[in-house]
């Protein structure tokens, strides 16, 4: 199956909202706690092994970072016929290119990251799920051998308050037997409350555990269009 996250490029890392690229087009973010493999599946999904830094450090993503899918950046409206047709975005009237953004969120909650710093990507994360137009859904990571841990709660309360879509990545699940992680996913799925719209899968980066099914799952989430999402963020 052809990648279509193939050719994902940096563009720039920003330590506040309003540094990111225009707000125009469409992005999905990623986000999880701290070392909870958030920068591995960006290389996987992307196919690009050195695109997001990974660590054995926790804590080394302490910026936004922002991808740019290269095929669709700048692409004038003329063109967006052929766009569509490598990955069909539902384009608002007016828009004028199809830039398409994944970013990488920093991530939260590792205890050696001062006070200071972990208030202010609190309020930055808080202002870019808030503020940001161009976002269509949240990917979240985290660890399929632990519950989910108070900030994948805040994100998903998040996402249902304001009926933004979420994926939920159970990465890891290479530590865990097929029957285990199949639990695991089970267990989660019916912790979801009712109105939720959320989805969540096993996943893999080191052992390429359901990598195809997580890139359907981003071009889902870019396609959302953009009235899905709740008006009040
Ligand atoms: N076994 C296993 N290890 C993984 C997997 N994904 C990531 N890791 C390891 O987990 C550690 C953290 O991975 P990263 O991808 O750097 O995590 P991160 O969430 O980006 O971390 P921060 O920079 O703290 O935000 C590294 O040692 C990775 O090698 C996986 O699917 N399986």
């Amino acid at each position: 199956m052809s990648n279509p996250l193939q050719g994902a490029q940096f563009v720039l890392a920003a330590h506040r909202v309003s540094q990111l690229p225009a707000d125009r087009g469409a992005e999905v973010a990623f986000a999880g706690r701290s070392n909870a493999g958030k920068s591995s599946a960006l290389n996987a999904l992307t196919g690009h092994k050195g695109l997001a830094r990974t660590s054995k450090t926790p804590g080394r993503t302490q910026q936004m970072v922002s991808f740019s899918l290269p095929p669709y950046k700048d692409v004038p409206v003329s063109r967006a016929q052929d766009a569509q047709e490598r990955l069909p975005l539902a384009q608002a009237e007016g828009e004028p290119s199809l830039e398409v953004r994944l970013v990488d969120l920093p991530g939260y909650g590792y205890a050696k990251v001062p006070q200071e710093l972990r208030e202010h990507w609190r309020q930055e994360i808080d202002r870019y799920l808030h503020q940001r137009r161009s976002l269509r859904g949240v990917v979240l990571i985290a660890d399929i051998r632990h519950p989910l841990k108070e900030f994948d709660r805040m994100m998903l309360d998040f996402c249902f308050a304001t009926g933004l879509p979420c994926h939920l990545l159970l990465t890891k699940a290479d530590k865990l037997s097929r029957n285990q992680a199949a639990q695991a996913l089970a267990a989660m799925r019916k912790s979801f409350p009712d109105g939720l719209h959320a989805t969540a899968q096993v996943f893999s980066s080191t052992a390429g555990t359901g990598v195809d099914e997580a890139r359907a799952a981003v071009v889902a989430l870019l396609r959302q269009p953009r009235e899905g999402v709740h008006q009040d963020r």
